[in-house]
């Protein structure tokens, strides 16, 4: 419920219009109240008493009645729509800007497909709810308390039916509401599993197919596809039992009335109309409840959407901007001190006691075996994690007294997975760089080596990167990825094992441009390949997140065994060592 009660901030800034919406649905229920009363009248008053007059006035009246309901209701939707809409956009706002400052740690609290689940059908969840609870709720009980209340005041004689009937209405409603509720969470549940399982499937199709697994996946989502074909059948039998179960109990309620009526009526102590109003309110009675317990039901199934949406927008970011930053322009000396880091703090720390110094200008290589540690080096500098233990420099101040835009501002990181988006090449490249010129945009691309693939394409640098980049080969990625970086022109250029997919011709000219090109740029170079780091200023060498060797790539040849044995299996595969 606190989770709940966290987001009626977003209720805020529409609260006239949420207070609106119930006001004129009181009004359009107040006029269907007095409906079957106005009908008793003509009944009892003017039909019976052959009063013409009496009954045109009193339809005039109904129909007064009927365009004041109609106008209360018509605006109790508008102002319900636009609260809920809105609500729901700002938080579906709030939740994306929530996420795009997720640091990296915070995104491994929640699945991509969990994050997606809650932009979407969590928040159209909530904006449901709300819709119902304006326009319903205050519907269902002031119906269901009016009639009540009128029956009581006009026709007595037929009161002790309402004692019956309505106990036994009420308390069917909230069994198969609480039923239901149940029912529909393991429904939501379901969903989630098929959705995980569609983004699972769409986003591995080119596996799938290359492993022929298609019938595998397809037996799989027919498994989850089930379960959720089942859950939803159970959920709407219950519904399903409800509806005919209430009309049963309402249409006994109607044959009491009319029985007792007609021995009333016989002996003169009511009269026909107020039997047909009774008949009228009974029916209001069910609806009341009827629409309350669906508000109740819908509420019941937003709450879990609820808790979900809290939990993302109550993530705190373990990354945090500097309050005083250090203001002065980063020239690009990076000190590790005795660093050590763990992703999850229960384990065994994957940096351990990291120490080098790189200066402005110089070219650090990173080598090692897989899942040594080499990544995680590096993503420490933009701060994309923080270290547990030891102290990060950038110019001899520690990292955190940066501001966070500043820092990242001075950094051109290309991570292991080139990641591109379904827009033009141009703006690809340049989102590492708006303010870029053309010029600028094509000394990127020459220096990645992209620019003779992206000459060749009918659009040049317009060229449409689809969703996924599936229209560009793997080297191809890898240099836009490279290009976006270069075009920061950096004070720190990291590059994350940025060449594993292009040729080796092309990455020791991508080398030599970067040496020309980002002469001041303190250059951090990831690779398991020798033929990318023998020409760094300093090589670290990482053993299982420890750094076991430091030095130019001569000084490591002889004297550091791990490096030499790095460099032996290279020479045995092939490699381009010796160039
Ligand atoms: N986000 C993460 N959460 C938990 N553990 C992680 C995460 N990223 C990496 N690791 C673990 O940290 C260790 C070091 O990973 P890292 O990516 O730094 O290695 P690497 O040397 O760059 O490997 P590779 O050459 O394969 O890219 C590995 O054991 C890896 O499983």
């Amino acid at each position: 419920m606190q989770a709940v009660l966290s987001l009626k901030k977003y209720l805020k800034p529409y609260m006239p219009f949420a207070i609106i919406a119930p006001l004129m649905m009181v009004l359009e229920v107040a006029m269907d109240l007095v409906q079957p009363t106005i009908m008793q009248h003509i009944i009892d008053n003017g039909i019976a008493k052959k009063d013409t007059p009496y009954v045109m006035q009193m339809f005039g009246l109904m129909i007064l009645c009927a365009v004041i309901g109609l106008i209360g209701g018509a605006g109790c939707s508008i102002y319900a729509s636009k609260t809920a809409i809105n609500f729901a956009a700002d938080i579906r706002q709030d939740l994306y800007e929530t996420i795009t400052y997720f640091s990296n740690s915070n995104k491994d609290h929640f699945t991509l497909g969990k994050l997606i689940t809650n932009i979407t059908s969590d928040v159209e969840m909530l904006q449901r709810a709300l819709t119902m609870l304006l326009k319903i709720f205050v519907r269902g009980p002031f119906t269901f308390i009016g009639a009540i209340l009128i029956v009581f005041l006009t026709a007595r004689e037929l009161f002790p039916i309402l004692l019956v009937v309505v106990p036994i209405l009420a308390l069917s409603i909230i069994f198969f509401t609480k039923l239901s509720g149940n029912l529909f969470l393991k429904v939501q549940e379901a969903v989630d599993a098929v959705n995980t399982k569609v983004q699972e499937n769409l986003a591995g199709i080119r596996v799938i197919k290359a492993y022929n697994r298609k019938s595998h996946q397809i037996q799989q989502f027919t498994t989850v596809n089930e379960t959720l074909m089942k859950r939803n059948i159970q959920a709407d039998q219950i519904i399903g039992i409800l509806m005919p179960l209430t009309a049963f109990v309402v249409n006994m309620g109607i044959i009491a009335a009319l029985w007792l009526g007609a021995i009333k009526v016989e002996n003169s102590t009511i009269e026909v109309g107020v039997i047909l109003a009774f008949i009228n309110y009974l029916m209001m009675i069910m609806g009341g409840l009827m629409s309350s317990s669906a508000v109740l039901m819908q509420i019941a199934r937003a709450v879990p959407s609820a808790n979900r949406i809290a939990a993302v927008l109550g993530e705190q970011s373990e990354i945090i901007s500097a309050e005083h930053p250090v203001t002065t322009p980063i020239k690009g000396s990076v000190e590790f001190d005795r660093v050590s880091f763990a992703y999850n703090k229960n384990n065994e720390p994957v940096l351990k006691n990291i120490s080098f110094k790189a200066e402005p200008g110089e070219t650090i290589g990173i080598i090692g075996m897989t899942g040594s540690g080499k990544s995680s080096i590096v993503k420490l500098i933009p701060r994309m994690f923080d270290a547990d233990q030891g102290s990060i420099k950038i110019d001899g101040r520690p990292i955190k007294d940066y501001d966070l835009q500043t820092l990242r501002g001075a950094i051109g990181f290309t991570p292991q997975k080139a990641t591109l988006f379904s827009r033009t090449i141009e703006e690809n490249v340049k989102y590492g760089n708006e303010e870029a010129s053309l010029e600028e945009l094509i000394e990127a691309l020459e220096c990645s080596c992209a620019l003779e693939f992206v000459e060749k394409l009918e659009l040049r640098e317009q060229y449409m990167v689809t969703q996924g980049a599936t229209n560009l080969s793997g080297g191809q990625k890898q240099r836009l990825a490279m290009a976006r970086a270069f075009i920061r022109k950096p004070a720190i250029l990291i590059l994350d094992d940025t060449t594993s997919a292009v040729d080796s011709i092309s990455e020791k000219r991508i080398q030599q441009a970067i040496e020309e090109n980002f002469e001041d740029s303190t250059k951090f170079i990831v690779s398991s390949k020798i033929s990318s780091i023998r020409h760094a200023d300093k090589i670290l060498v990482l053993d299982d997140g420890v750094v076991v060797g430091q030095g130019t790539h001569k000084e490591l040849l002889e004297n550091n065994k791990p490096y030499q044995e790095i460099v032996s299996t290279q020479l045995v595969r092939g490699g381009t060592l010796n160039e």
